[in-house]
């Protein structure tokens, strides 16, 4: 790729920051001729390929992993009357094979339900047939009218992790949003993302949903992404698509289901998060060079270096790292730069002062500078690399508490969400709500709050002064 020159704009001006860092650290080409679609540089897929293996670690301890087809028949796609009426605007359809007319038009999925759950139907048939726990990772396609944006807002959505849950009673559904909900928040851990968790006010709930549990975090810019939901989805769908089983007692039950989903919106926190003004900042666990080797040639004594390099190199890839030796004519800060636009958490430097006192000189990517002992370099990183990510994430929590403001009135309210979130008591009825989204010029996020950075009380709604509890109201992606 073409290698990027100048300055970056400052992380300030995220907007500019976060269209630039994209090719100059080498995550997605933008280029590609239609629009809400873009293509991923190597680099940037190998973030998503570990991001990823993560999630799928997770999602494998109680969950399998399958695939079902991309193409929906209309048929099935409108069986579900919520469900199209929040999607017939968004669908993409195929109505043509070659040259000639498909008798019955094909979605491209939006989402899976109206794939998957008639096949569920083919498949539950006892109560021992439950709970059924499923995922795919697949690209998913929405006709987004609002402003489309690499990684935050596409209309294919290439990284859409999608689960599909059945089991025999409500109160295991709603166990199960529990149980994925704590799963989001153990995979947003391991990104060093901090999390907000908070239930959707019911207009903006799932199409075809009892009720959705949204996980957003902040932006650099104050406004909150929407990382991950999870919906309880009651018995709705399976009436709709007659997903019934015999229990104990010979009877026909319906099931009750949920889904919950991730897409590429991942990636895009967790370069938004922790990037800084000079690239990315990647935590070791999504970096796909882990540890960048300088050697610091000077004088005579270059071949020496250089052997001394590659030996450490291998030594790192034997013991499990992804390491990359950067032996390339030019000068080390050239060198820096290269690789602190990409976010590499460590550098390891080695020149023949080094190779005299068995040293190696580490520099994280936030700049914190070691001397390591050349014998255990190994334990070495791996120590550094458990305290860089304790760094990272608790800067992330500082600086989602700095953008978290609790508010009693609507112009407290409105400054709050020039810069971030408010939380507010709200009484939950629709009519204050279009009061205070008028008067914030932002939206009502969620309430039933859980994070550890907002304390949830009752208290005046801060438009009629009724009962309220606390909730958040943010300008959002
Ligand atoms: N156009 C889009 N581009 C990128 N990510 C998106 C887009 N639309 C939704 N997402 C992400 O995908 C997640 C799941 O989408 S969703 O509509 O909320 N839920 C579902 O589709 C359910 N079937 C759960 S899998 C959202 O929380 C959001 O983080
Ligand atoms: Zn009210």
């Amino acid at each position: 790729m073409e290698e990027s020159t100048g300055a970056l704009p400052r992380k300030d001006d995220f907007s500019q920051w976060y269209n630039e860092i994209l090719w100059r650290a080498e995550i997605m080409d933008v280029r590609y001729p239609v629009k809400g679609l873009y293509v991923w540089y190597p680099y940037g897929f190998g973030i998503r390929k570990r991001a990823y293996g993560i999630l799928r670690d997770l999602m494998d301890r109680d969950h399998e992993e399958t695939l079902f087809p991309l193409l929906i028949p209309k048929t099935e796609f409108m069986k579900e009357a919520e469900h199209i009426k929040g999607f017939e605007d968004e669908v993409y359809w195929v109505t043509h094979g070659g040259t000639s007319e498909l008798d019955v038009p094909l979605a491209l999925r939006p989402t899976s339900e109206t794939a998957i759950y008639p096949m569920y139907s083919l498949w539950i048939r006892s109560h021992t047939d439950l709970p059924l726990k499923l995922y795919q990772i697949v690209n998913t396609f929405r006709y987004e009218t609002k402003h489309t944006r690499p990684l935050i807002r596409l209309r294919e959505i290439t990284s859409f992790k999608e689960a599909h849950t059945v089991h025999a009673t409500r109160e295991e559904a709603e166990e199960q949003v529990e149980a994925a909900l704590a799963l989001y928040k153990e995979f947003y851990d391991a990104l060093c993302v901090p999390v907000i968790l908070s239930r959707r006010p019911s207009w903006d709930k799932f199409p075809g949903a009892d009720y959705t549990v949204a996980v957003d975090t902040i932006m650099p810019d104050g406004k909150t992404l929407q990382i991950g939901t999870v919906h309880m989805l009651g018995d709705h769908f399976s009436r709709t698509y007659d997903i019934t089983y015999e229990d104990a007692n010979g009877d026909q039950q319906y099931a009750y289901q949920t889904c919950y989903g991730i897409s590429e919106r991942s990636i895009a926190a967790v370069i938004s998060v922790h990037g800084d003004d000079k690239g990315l900042v990647l935590p070791s666990a999504v970096a796909p060079i882990e540890v960048v080797i300088v050697p610091v040639i000077v004088g005579t004594r270059r071949d020496e270096v250089l052997s001394a390099a590659a030996e450490l190199e291998s030594e790192l890839k034997g013991a499990g790292f992804t390491v990359k030796l950067d032996d390339r004519d030019m000068r080390p800060g050239a060198k820096y730069y290269h690789w602190e636009m990409r976010g590499v958490p460590l550098r390891l430097e080695i020149g023949p002062r080094d190779i005299d006192s068995n040293t190696v000189v580490a520099v994280t990517r936030t700049g914190r500078k070691v001397k390591l002992d050349r014998r255990g370099v190994v334990e070495g990183i791996s120590s550094i690399f458990a305290e860089f990510r304790g760094e990272l994430f608790e800067a992330a929590k500082q600086a989602m508490a700095d953008r978290i403001t609790v508010v009693a009135t609507l112009e407290e309210a409105a400054s709050a969400v020039k810069s971030g979130v408010a939380v507010a008591h709200w009484c939950g009825s629709q009519e204050c709500a279009e009061k205070i989204e008028a008067a914030t010029d932002a939206s009502i996020l969620g309430s039933d709050i859980r994070s550890d950075l907002v304390t949830v009380s009752d208290g005046p709604c801060i438009a009629c002064g009724g009962k309220g509890t606390s909730t958040l109201i943010a300008r959002t992606y």
